[in-house]
């Protein structure tokens, strides 16, 4: 057993497994983006997936709720499950609509609908098939103030999205994100067009998620994922090279490539 095997086996004593990659491959067309990919994703825990442009972290992070399934010559081989059920959320069988609602998704440039405040949060609980308007009141105002929104919007819940700042829109989409109380919360990149104020309050909501959701998130800045990462994975040219607790790839990285991209020698 390698040593990133051994060392992934030790920190899942006492700590929960919310996803697990396992062996995953993906090909755009006949271009192999991710080669055999594990991963563990610890539940109520944010992970972060660091490694220079190019290296498949969009596209690793993009396998977790199915977006590749818009193409058609994009392929999976390999699974994600997630825990404790155990379903392989890459199995034809299994619907991709319904995997978003238990993987939410926040991207690097705030994407609300053109619709108002209310109706963006509604928007997963309408697909759902919810009618009933108190329910949706009560989880619209839960899922504000679970992004830290709430006091900001209450009093203009009918207004359009688009008049919100851009750090008020990324934290809509959280709640967007969160109003079908997904199990896990997928980031890329999410602060990448937001000014440091805007930066630092989505920080600091992803480490106040973490007690209801677990939390993968991609970023090209290390301060960030030290910053904000219980665990960092570092990935080069579409393979896993090393995972370990956040402060352990920070300060002992294992491997040589690892330390060389943490301290600024790589490329
Ligand atoms: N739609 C696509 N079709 C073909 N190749 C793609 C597609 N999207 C990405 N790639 C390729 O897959 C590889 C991984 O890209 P990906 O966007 O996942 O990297 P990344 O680590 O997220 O990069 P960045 O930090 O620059 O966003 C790259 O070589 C990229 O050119």
């Amino acid at each position: 057993m390698d040593s990133m095997s051994l060392n992934l086996q030790e920190q899942a004593v006492g700590t929960q497994v919310k996803a697990e990659a396992k062996n995953l491959n993906f090909y755009y067309g006949n271009f192999h983006a991710l080669k055999s990919v594990s991963l563990p994703v610890y539940a109520n825990k944010v992970t972060a997936l660091i490694g220079p442009s190019g290296c498949g972290k969009s596209t690793f992070l993009r396998c977790f709720n199915r977006m590749h399934d818009l193409y058609p010559n994009n392929k999976y081989e390999g699974q994600i499950n997630l825990l404790p059920d155990g379903v392989n959320i890459l199995d034809n069988n299994i619907d991709p609509i319904e995997v978003r609602m238990r993987i939410g998704m926040v991207f690097q440039k705030p994407n609300p609908f053109p619709r108002s405040i209310y109706e963006n949060v509604a928007y997963g609980l309408r697909i759902r098939g919810v009618k009933n308007k108190a329910l949706i009141d009560d989880k619209v105002e839960e899922s504000l103030r679970g992004a830290a929104l709430w006091d900001e919007v209450k009093d203009r819940l009918n207004n359009m999205a688009s008049n919100l700042s851009g750090g008020q829109q990324q934290r809509l989409c959280i709640a967007r994100a969160l109003a079908t109380d997904p199990e896990l919360l997928l980031f890329d990149e999410p602060t990448s067009a937001l000014d440091p104020i805007a930066t630092a309050s989505i920080e600091e909501l992803m480490t106040e998620l973490q007690s209801r959701v677990t939390i993968l998130v991609v970023t090209h800045n290390m301060q960030q994922a030290a910053r904000v990462s219980n665990y960092t994975a570092y990935m080069y040219l579409g393979e896993m090279i090393e995972f370990d607790q956040t402060d352990n790839i920070f300060t002992k990285p294992k491997k040589k490539q690892t330390e060389d991209y943490i301290t600024g020698r790589f490329g």
